[in-house]
């Protein structure tokens, strides 16, 4: 995972560590260096902007900077950028699981509204999240609210039955919120916990389904709208979060396919540009490949 970007910052500390030795970092000790390093960030996936904010940051902190005796000036430029890159993915991330049992325990139904695009791994995320609230106890009903692409519904089923989870399906081409309601309705009089609204993939420039994830918005009132991004998208996951950011305002993000991830700046890059959390990373197929986002294991991951 991540080969990229760790790559990337490897040839950034021994280039680096060629150059200087014990004394004042000057600007010319790192401009160059820094400045490769901004491309090999902006091939890994970190956006252009993005890039240049971390490089600008860790500019400031190195330069004029007096590397000590016996002070490593690899270490001295890995945590630079560390805390540069830490500080851009470090956004209120309350425990969500904490969240929904406080509302439920005012017996009320937390509700969750999945969206994205195609095929980046929604319904596969909604069903992993459906074992980890089960694992914690939790009462969960899904929301098959995707009624436009054929075969969904029953993709969702299929899981629903596998978690032995109670679902709420719609007809194909019927009105999605109201197959969304319904499971909030469902939710109330069985005093479920936990509502996830499964929402038909959309492009930002489909202006119909758009409409449409506005209304399933509208009518119920989700807690938490969280988008679901493809790590293996690349920039394409970047402009989707900014989009479905500016278009319809989300509150958490989670990234999939962080397994088959070779370069390691999606994250980064959606963090910054959306200022909004990562909750959970996907990174596998089964139910059990969800795990909870921690930027600084994601970043000391990064250079290892
Ligand atoms: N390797 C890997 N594959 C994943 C992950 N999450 C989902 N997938 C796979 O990605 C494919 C698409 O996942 P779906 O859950 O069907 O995607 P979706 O976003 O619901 O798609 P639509 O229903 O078309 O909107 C499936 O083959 C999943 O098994 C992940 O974290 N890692």
């Amino acid at each position: 995972m991540f080969e990229g970007l760790k790559k990337a910052f490897q040839k950034l500390s021994n280039t680096i560590k060629d150059k200087v030795e014990y004394k004042e970092l000057k600007e010319d000790d790192v401009e160059e260096v820094l400045e490769d390093l901004k491309l090999d960030m902006i091939e890994n996936d970190v956006a252009f902007d993005v890039a240049e904010n971390i490089i600008e940051n860790v500019k400031k902190e190195l330069i004029g900077y007096k590397v000590k005796r016996g002070e490593s000036v690899e270490d001295v430029i890995k945590d630079s950028l560390k805390n540069s890159i830490m500080k851009l993915m470090e956004y209120e991330n309350n425990d969500i699981i904490t969240k929904i049992k406080n509302k439920c325990s005012k017996n009320e139904p937390f509700v969750i509204v999945f969206l994205g695009i195609n095929g980046v791994g929604k319904t596969t995320t909604i069903a992993k999240f459906s074992n980890v609230l089960k694992k914690n106890n939790i009462s969960v009903v899904i929301a098959g609210a995707d009624t436009f692409r054929a075969g969904a519904q029953e993709q969702i089923d299929v899981h629903a039955k596998r978690l032995d989870i109670p679902i709420i399906k719609g007809q194909y081409g019927g009105d999605p919120a109201s197959v969304a309601y319904n499971a909030i309705l469902y939710a109330k009089s069985r005093g479920i916990c936990t509502v996830l609204i499964d929402t038909a993939g959309r492009m930002h420039s489909d202006v119909d389904l758009m409409e449409e994830l506005k209304k399933i918005i509208r009518v119920t009132k989700p807690d938490m709208k969280v988008l679901v991004v493809d790590a293996l998208t690349g920039n394409d996951a970047v402009e989707q979060a900014r989009l479905f950011n500016d278009n319809i305002g989300i509150d958490a993000i989670i990234i999939t396919k962080i397994d088959a991830d070779v370069k390691g700046g999606v994250a980064i890059s959606v963090s910054s540009i959306t200022k909004k959390p990562i909750i959970y990373l996907g990174y596998g197929q089964s139910y059990e490949d969800l795990k909870k986002f921690d930027p600084k294991e994601y970043v000391n991951n990064l250079f290892d």
